[in-house]
């Protein structure tokens, strides 16, 4: 047996984040290959008029967790989900609820985060580093804690070329920008974010950087680590392959490319793009925290998870693959015939979006209104260009990132380990 998966037996693990894409796939993973495991407790927002509870019974009863019912028949109570928001000062969590998570956590996964590369830098801040800092303090008051695993991002210093796997000085300090997000209005906030942001692309990589300085600042006598993935895609293998449940990143470029809806996409064919499926991304997560509970490192360690130096797949080789599987593949109600290529400049980017985006939506809309139907396609269409405008920063540049802590850990596993979970190389 693997001697990652026994070491998570018999234990009390806090996932934040566990409705999210990543944190399902974690959750997964420790159930199906740590089924003896204490408990699982995850923080989760009612949602959708959906109460918490509600929530965890959907993704038990989703496809994602079919082999989990199979190796751990008693996992509705082995999980134990605590009603919370990471936007409230306290989590909104019960006195009871805290106690019991105080009392009894071994380790703990902090996924939770918001992603979206537009939103407010209020939320942003409130929840990538406001919830880190409180989640932290939690964290020191818990008597039985082995490990606490921080999922940051490696574009978290994308306004650096070459990145190392250490923490780098942010230009603002954290609690300054906590401090003034409690007081400032969201007119004043919106006029100083760009000064603040800086040379980051957006609101998330920069309070990703900040979140990151919070975990330093206030590690305590913490044993943490920090994970930084680059861009995270569907499952490889496990439990299946090719699982994926949003538009995020990779995701939703791939699913417009076979639905038809995206025919350009500006990006150099030589460059390569740093994509990681999500279960390997979990598999290093799980490493990492067997790691530091048990080898203890005297130091907080940062482990890139990035393919780039150790598998580089570039966009001349992604993009034919792509194409070839979406038509090997076609989706249902597609718009058109999957096609796609690239354009290298503005001037081509504006015209292919104009002729192969935006004038086809109009005219499809039209025909909709003359038969009497309510138009849409323009509506999707701007948002997928909208979509591509802020995930272009991260396509039309590279960057190289060290995996030295990465390549150590691997070396560390058990030969059973790491026929299980190096798939980087
Ligand atoms: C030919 C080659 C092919 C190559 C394939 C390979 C592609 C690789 C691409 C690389 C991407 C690089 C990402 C960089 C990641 C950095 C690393 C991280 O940490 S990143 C961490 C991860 N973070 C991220 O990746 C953040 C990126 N995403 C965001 O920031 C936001 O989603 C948004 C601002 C882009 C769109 O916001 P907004 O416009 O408000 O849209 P909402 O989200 O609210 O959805 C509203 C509606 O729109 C719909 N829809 C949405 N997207 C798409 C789409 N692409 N399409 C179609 N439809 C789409 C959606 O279904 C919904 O429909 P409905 O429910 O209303 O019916
Ligand atoms: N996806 C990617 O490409 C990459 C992701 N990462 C990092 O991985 C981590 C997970 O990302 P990913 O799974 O993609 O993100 P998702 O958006 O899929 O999940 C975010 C999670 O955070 C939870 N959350 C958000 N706001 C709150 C709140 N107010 N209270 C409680 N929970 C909240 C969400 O809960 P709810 O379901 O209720 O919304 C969800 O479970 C993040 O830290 C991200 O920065 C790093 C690199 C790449």
């Amino acid at each position: 047996m693997s001697t990652i998966a026994a070491f998570y037996g018999g234990k009390s693990i806090l996932i934040t984040g566990a409705t999210g894409f990543m944190g399902k796939v974690l959750m997964e993973k420790l159930f199906r290959t740590s089924p003896n495991l204490k408990v699982i407790y995850i923080l989760v927002r009612p949602k959708a008029d959906q109460t918490p509870q509600q929530r965890v019974f959907q993704i038990l009863n989703s496809k994602l967790f079919e082999k989990v019912k199979e190796v751990c028949p008693d996992v509705h109570e082995k999980i134990r989900a605590i009603s919370a928001d990471l936007n409230q000062s306290d989590f909104a969590i019960s006195k009871e609820d805290t106690q019991e998570l105080l009392s009894c956590t071994n380790i703990v996964f902090h996924c939770a985060a918001t992603v979206r590369f537009d939103d407010h830098l209020r939320h942003a801040v409130q929840l990538n580093v406001a919830a880190t800092q409180q989640l932290l303090l939690m964290a020191s008051q818990m008597p039985k804690l082995e490990a606490f695993i921080h999922i940051s991002t490696a574009y978290s210093n994308c306004n650096l070329k070459h990145i190392d796997e250490v923490i780098y000085p942010c230009p603002v300090e954290p609690k300054k920008i906590i401090d003034s997000m409690e007081w400032l209005d969201d007119a004043v906030i919106d006029e100083i974010a760009p000064k603040l942001i800086g040379d980051w692309p957006n609101a998330y990589t920069f309070t990703k950087a900040l979140g990151e300085m919070v975990v330093q600042q206030e590690s305590r006598n913490l044993n943490i680590a920090i994970i930084r993935p680059s861009i995270v895609g569907a499952t490889w293998q496990e439990p299946f392959p090719g699982w994926v449940d949003n538009l995020n990143g990779p995701n939703g470029i791939i699913i417009a490319t076979g639905k038809g809806l995206l025919r350009a996409l500006r990006a150099t064919p030589k460059d390569v793009l740093d994509v990681v499926p999500v279960d390997i991304v979990v598999n290093l997560t799980l490493a990492v925290g067997w790691y530091m509970a048990v080898r203890r490192p005297t130091s907080m360690l940062i482990y890139h998870c990035t393919s780039g130096n150790l598998n580089p797949c570039n966009w001349g080789k992604m993009g034919p693959q792509v194409l070839a599987t979406v038509k090997k593949f076609p989706f249902e109600k597609a718009f058109r015939r999957p096609n796609a290529d690239f354009t290298t400049n503005t001037i081509t980017t504006l015209y292919w979006n104009t002729v192969s985006h935006r004038a086809p939506a109009i005219i499809y809309d039209f025909c909709l209104w003359l038969t009497g139907r309510k138009p849409r396609m323009t509506k999707l269409m701007n948002r997928l260009i909208r979509s591509l405008s802020l995930v272009e920063y991260f396509i039309k540049q590279t960057w190289e990132w060290s995996t030295y802590n990465t390549e150590m850990l691997m070396s560390e596993l058990s030969p059973e380990d790491r026929r299980v979970r190096t798939a980087l190389t």
